[in-house]
């Protein structure tokens, strides 16, 4: 029977639900094991810890000198020096126990070595001076640590000193992943394309590893309710928690919920938020206490309720605070409609223009994992937000250092492989730099730019009138630019491998059986292809698949290679990527718009010297379909009449 969600919660009640469950069948309570002090870097501490020696251990010198007796040195001034003879000063190094009777150490820098048996010194020390007590440091019987401190190298390094060599620590978990699905396969084992790799695993393994929990993985399970509650039963034993992988929502073979229902008490099955709606929490009937989490299938909901639930339970677990991401407020370069009913984690790019953070969203959806792996940080939109407007304030949680988002080159504009080529060696010559690349057309790339949301875009777009590129636009929509001569690229027809459908030039688009697959609009490459239909009179109606986009060249490449269309209009190096053939039409110049005020900055310098370098340069003039005749020559508002 298939179970629709019971009722669902946000996100806050959810959690809250879940842990006072779990509070109750104590499954919070610290268990504990004892472990060697120098194997415990980030174990949390199960009790306090006392000092069991006193470190330093004896009286020492704190610095080379002469160790003296303090009450010999009264009266030393620089206009009237002291002289000490044999028996009143040792010579004496950093960290050498004090000799007997001595109790203070004038700097070798200070003393004036007359002869081997008299000293001059110039000043007048206390006792104790640049001497280190002991227990200077800590005393034997102090307590070095509370309970549930997280220890870190210096905490160890603090634990030898004193005498402590094994420490009790709050026990590791263990968890166990079930990835369930009858089309999954562990992504080695993968023998035809209607197999989904099994990847949610290695997600969720290696996040709680960082947060020092032992997962062990299982291989794929079938979607067989039987088989699925008869391995939890199995193994449940032996774990401290159980992460069912997909199954949770409503198909016809989810049945993680059915498996939980049998097994345990659910007390979540279904949270306000998006991705990770279908997210099951419940409680083990046969092993009290212990928690059977259904992680929604979705490679993004996964990861969002690793975030939200399973984190918190862990660190609560483990009575760790870990430091937050920060947070800063940033503008929105797009307006975003989001989920009346739940809230929506969006990852974006983040950059700072000028003064302002700006960011642009990343795709959006559960099943996409590109985003996780290229998100600056995530915005929330919170239920009851149906829109985002272009230019509002959102706030950002970021996943890296605002040193390094700060340092971010945000890139927009027309979509070409080679600016991800130019960003590996913006890296290659400076690791600290990045480059987010975010393709909106070479209209998009325009605005931005005058919006000044972007440090770059990347622009071909030909003027219909003149048949110039790029200059003629940039005179009319911008008072003031900055052009950088980039690459001249072939533009032409991707067909499939051996042409099968003949086609020669744009005047075979409108034939019989031939489907089309366009650009979206304002990008360089629709505003080519319109261009030269009207100058060829052809009508774009009579053109089938004329209204089917794609956002980029290698989109444009896939559909023709996976058999959905015959042809699009892309560049060589797409068609080369995917063994397609081409057909050259058109040069087009493609090049790099700035913002007026980077100029100034040192990333544009960076960018200068990359592009201008033998390197860049004869790896750039290897790639099929590139003309680099002019590159990196400047074209200023200010220079054209
Ligand atoms: N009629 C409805 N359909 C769906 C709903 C809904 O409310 N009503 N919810 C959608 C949402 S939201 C999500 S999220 C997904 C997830 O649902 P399940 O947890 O039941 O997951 P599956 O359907 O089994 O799988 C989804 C997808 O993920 C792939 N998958 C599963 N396990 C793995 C893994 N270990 N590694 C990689 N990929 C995995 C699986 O093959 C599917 O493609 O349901 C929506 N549907
Ligand atoms: O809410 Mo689902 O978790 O979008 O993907």
């Amino acid at each position: 029977m298939r179970k629709i969600y019971l009722h669902r919660l946000d996100l806050p009640e959810a959690l809250d639900k879940y842990i006072k469950k779990l509070d109750e069948t104590g499954f919070f309570k610290v268990e504990s094991e004892v472990i060697p002090t120098r194997l415990a870097l980030n174990r949390v501490l199960a009790g306090s810890v006392y000092a069991r020696k006193s470190v330093p251990m004896f009286i020492s010198a704190a610095m080379d000198g002469i160790a003296v007796q303090s009450q010999h040195t009264v009266g030393a001034t620089k206009a009237n020096p002291k002289r000490l003879k044999k028996d009143q000063f040792v010579f004496i190094n950093t960290g050498n126990p004090m000799p007997e009777g001595f109790d203070a150490v004038i700097m070798i820098e200070d003393v004036n070595i007359v002869d081997e048996e008299t000293v001059e010194i110039y000043e007048s020390v206390p006792p104790y001076h640049n001497v280190r007590m002991i227990g200077e440091d800590v005393c034997e019987g102090d307590m070095i640590f509370t309970r549930y401190h997280l220890l870190k190298p210096q905490d160890l390094a603090l634990l030898l000193a004193v005498g402590v060599f094994e420490v009790e620590v709050v026990k590791k978990m263990k968890a166990c992943m079930i990835p369930t699905g009858t089309e999954i396969v562990e992504p080695e084992k993968i023998t035809n394309d209607l197999h989904i790799p099994e990847t949610n695993s290695v997600i969720v393994k290696n996040f709680l590893s960082m947060l020092g929990v032992d997962v062990e993985v299982l291989p794929p399970v079938p979607d067989d309710p039987t088989i699925i509650k008869e391995i939890v039963q199995n193994i449940a034993h032996d774990f401290d928690m159980i992460l069912l992988g997909a199954g949770s929502s409503a198909g016809t073979v989810d049945y993680s919920y059915q498996v939980a229902e049998d097994l345990a008490e659910v007390i979540v099955h279904g949270i306000n938020i998006r991705p990770g709606k279908p997210t099951i929490l419940a409680v083990l009937k046969t092993n009290p206490g212990k928690p059977l989490i259904g992680l929604p299938g979705y490679p993004g909901s996964c990861y969002v309720i690793l975030e939200e639930i399973v984190k918190p339970i862990v660190l609560r677990k483990y009575k760790l605070i870990l430091p937050k991401s920060e947070r800063i407020y940033a503008v929105s370069t797009r307006r975003i409609s989001s989920s009346i009913s739940d809230d929506e984690i969006i990852r974006v790019s983040v950059g700072k223009v000028l003064d302002k953070y700006f960011f642009i969203p990343l795709k959006r959806g559960a099943a996409v994992m590109e985003p996780l792996t290229k998100m600056d940080g995530k915005v929330v939109i919170p239920r009851g937000v149906e829109i985002v407007e272009e230019g509002e304030l959102c706030q950002v949680e970021t996943s890296k250092s605002l040193e390094e988002i700060d340092k971010n080159i945000l890139f927009v504009g027309s979509n070409d492989p080679i600016i991800s080529i130019l960003a590996d060696f913006v890296k290659k010559y400076d690791y600290t730099i990045g480059m987010s690349i975010s393709n909106v057309g070479s209209m998009g790339g325009l605005a931005a730019i005058a919006k000044k949301q972007a440090h770059i875009a990347g622009i071909h777009l030909l003027d219909a009138e003149s048949g110039e590129y790029n200059i003629p636009y940039l005179k009319k929509y911008l008072e003031n630019f900055v052009l950088m001569k980039f690459v001249k690229r072939s533009q032409g027809l991707i067909v499939q491998k051996g042409n099968p459908k003949n086609i020669k030039s744009l005047l075979d688009l409108t034939k019989k059986g031939v489907r089309f697959v366009n650009r979206q609009k304002a990008s360089g490459t629709r505003i080519l292809l319109d261009y030269h239909l009207q100058k060829l009179g052809i009508d774009p109606s009579h053109i089938e698949g004329y209204q089917d986009e794609e956002f980029t060249h290698l989109g444009v490449a896939l559909k023709v290679k996976n058999g959905f269309a015959d042809v699009g209009l892309g560049i060589a190096l797409a068609a080369e990527i995917f063994n397609l053939d081409f057909i050259p039409l058109f040069w087009e110049e493609y090049d790099l718009l700035f913002l007026p005020e980077f100029l100034h900055d040192e990333r544009f310098q960076l960018l200068l010297d990359v592009i201008s370098s033998k390197d860049f340069l004869d790896f750039a003039s290897k790639l099929k379909g590139y003309d680099l005749g002019q590159i990196s020559k400047i074209i200023k508002s200010g220079d054209l009449t």
